[in-house]
């Protein structure tokens, strides 16, 4: 069984006063855009959220023909990596497709083929020619990755590829990706401009 974890515990404060989340993106809930990209390639979803943004990401995903669970922080603002661990924790695939809910334009075909190339190893990575690992639209092997963003955590080390030092994973660059998608499956939404922008793109 593969899964996919919706990571959304973040406060947007880019975005400004409401949640991009659950912000309607092209008539969309933006969460939701990211859940329909996951559908076809995994077999149940975890969304990690906050307890108060759980009602709202619940109405966003009404009718989503997959199982849903709701992984919520107990602590909140402890950044992605938190995010991170606590939607792992409760997934029941031993491999999990982590994706950002502020990346609509995941490519199914780029989370399949992270899964295949994960196979084996405790995760797969992609790295584009910017250098930046992806760390928010990966694939991990479930109980590795929570385990190192646990001791990433109790270190006190808030950076995102902190983890990624402490498991065995296969960095995927932007050839592999370009040969079943392209990296605009990565990119990210985190301002209002942004989010119009995106919206016309959907529209288009
Ligand atoms: N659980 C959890 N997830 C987080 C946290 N901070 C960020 N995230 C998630 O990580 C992903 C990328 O984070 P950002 O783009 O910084 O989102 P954000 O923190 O909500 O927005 P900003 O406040 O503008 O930084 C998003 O899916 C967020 O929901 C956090 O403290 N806890
Ligand atoms: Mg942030």
């Amino acid at each position: 069984m593969r899964s996919g974890v919706i990571v959304a515990g973040g406060h947007s404060t880019r975005f400004g006063e409401s949640d991009k989340a659950t912000a309607e993106l092209a008539g969309t809930p933006m969460l939701r855009r990211v859940a329909d990209r996951l559908r076809p390639v995994v077999d149940e979803l975890v969304v990690n959220c906050r307890e108060d943004q759980r009602a709202s990401i619940r109405d966003a995903l009404a009718g989503y023909p997959l199982p849903v669970r709701y992984a919520l922080d107990e602590e909140e603002d402890r950044g992605p990596v938190a995010g991170i661990r606590n939607g792992l924790a409760d997934v029941e695939g031993e491999y999990a497709a982590v994706v950002a809910c502020d990346m609509p334009f995941v490519q199914s075909g780029v989370i399949s083929m992270l899964f295949d190339r994960a196979e084996g190893h405790d995760g797969a990575v992609p790295r584009l020619d910017d250098g930046w690992f992806q760390t928010t639209q990966a694939v991990y092997r479930a109980d590795a990755m929570r385990a190192a963003c646990e001791r990433a955590l109790a270190q006190g080390d808030p950076r995102i590829v902190a983890p990624l030092e402490d498991i065995e994973h296969v960095v995927v660059g932007s050839e592999e990706i370009e040969a079943v998608g392209s990296t605009e499956s990565f990119e990210n939404i985190n301002t209002r401009e942004e989010f119009e922008r995106a919206a016309k793109q959907f529209e288009s």
